[in-house]
């Protein structure tokens, strides 16, 4: 990775600079509210510079659009994209939230919407039609132009462009939910397809979502991390979300933990590892900035293209 420069913890909190330290009691309870597990230091040092980079990119993409406003006689409002790539259960979710509540703080872009590519899966029920219901999270398991025509709309100014909604509890696409972005000046896409190059256009004109990016993130962390971290919230989830009779492993929730981790694992490696082998690792090249995780999700390095 020859074209990034690299920050360690230390250089790269000292980034932060004017970016004001205290957040305040209803930021801190919303930050907590997302994932009690993250650290307040791990806010302050890696994701406040990262908020205040975030930033500097949209101002200047905005102070662009406003000479092409000025040169037109009309301005229009073009979110600035942000793509968060990385394995399943690495953490993308969380880093997305994350700066979603961070950067929606600034007063050049107040309104920051985040959308999972989750949303974008075949329903199950045309999973097991195509037979490929043990393949979700392969690119062959989205709906890509149905994900491009979504992205290309928001990025095309369009309002109120609708996104499905899936859900990690029954495992399935919401039939009767969506989700509306409606011109916010940021939107957050998450999931671990952003940065793949998957034809998405049969007429020969190949469209990808990363076409559109304004700046991409890989979180990254070794796969012996990831798997204790998959098989950890699969724990997580079987104490918590499985026991809802809804829930699509509702059946897990009274196995022991001995054989739920064995399930776990099995899923882990039969699936997860396999996409993230196949199709994700490297796309970690194209991402504009790298995040790499250690032991217990604590950011270790930073790596900024230049
Ligand atoms: N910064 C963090 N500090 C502590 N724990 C974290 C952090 N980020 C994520 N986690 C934990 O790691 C696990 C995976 O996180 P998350 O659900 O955000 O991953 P994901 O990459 O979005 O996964 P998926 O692709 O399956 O949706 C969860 O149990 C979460 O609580
Ligand atoms: C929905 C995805 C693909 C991505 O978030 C993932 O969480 C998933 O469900 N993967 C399939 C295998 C598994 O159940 O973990």
């Amino acid at each position: 990775m020859q074209s990034y420069l690299t920050f360690n913890r230390n250089t790269w909190s000292k980034l932060r600079n004017s970016v004001p330290l205290t957040l305040t009691e209803i930021e801190l309870e919303e930050l907590r509210g997302i994932n009690e597990s993250v650290s307040l230091e791990e806010v302050r040092d890696i994701y406040l510079p990262l908020s205040r980079l975030i930033n500097l990119y949209v101002k200047s993409r905005q102070d662009r659009r406003k000479v092409i406003g000025e040169f037109l006689g009309h301005e229009d409002k073009i979110p600035f994209l942000i793509g968060v790539a990385g394995s399943v259960a690495v953490g993308k979710s969380t880093t997305a939230r994350i700066l979603q509540a961070l950067l929606d703080r600034w007063s050049e872009h107040p309104k920051v919407a985040l959308i999972t590519t989750d949303g974008f899966l075949y329903p199950n029920d045309e999973l097991n039609r195509r037979g490929i219901m043990h393949r979700k999270g392969f690119p062959e398991s989205y709906d890509g132009r149905k994900l491009v025509q979504f992205v290309a709309d928001v990025k095309a100014g369009k309002p109120q462009v609708i996104a499905p909604v899936y859900s990690h509890i029954t495992y399935d696409i919401l039939p009767n939910q969506h989700k509306v972005i409606d011109q916010p000046d940021i939107l957050i896409l998450e999931g671990l397809n952003v940065l793949q190059s998957n034809p998405t256009d049969d007429t020969g004109l190949r469209r990808y979502v990363s076409d559109y990016l304004d700046f991409s993130i890989y979180v990254d962390a070794h796969v012996e991390q990831l798997e204790e971290w998959y098989i950890q919230r699969f724990l997580d989830f079987r104490k918590g979300a499985f026991s809802d009779p809804n829930s699509y492993f509702n059946h897990y929730a009274s196995l022991p933990d001995t054989q739920a981790i064995s399930v776990a694992r099995e899923i882990w490696r039969t699936i997860n590892l396999v996409n993230l082998q196949d199709n994700i690792l490297h796309t970690r090249d194209k991402a504009d900035l790298v995040l790499q995780k250690g032991d217990s999700h604590r950011m270790k390095q930073v790596l900024l293209r230049h």
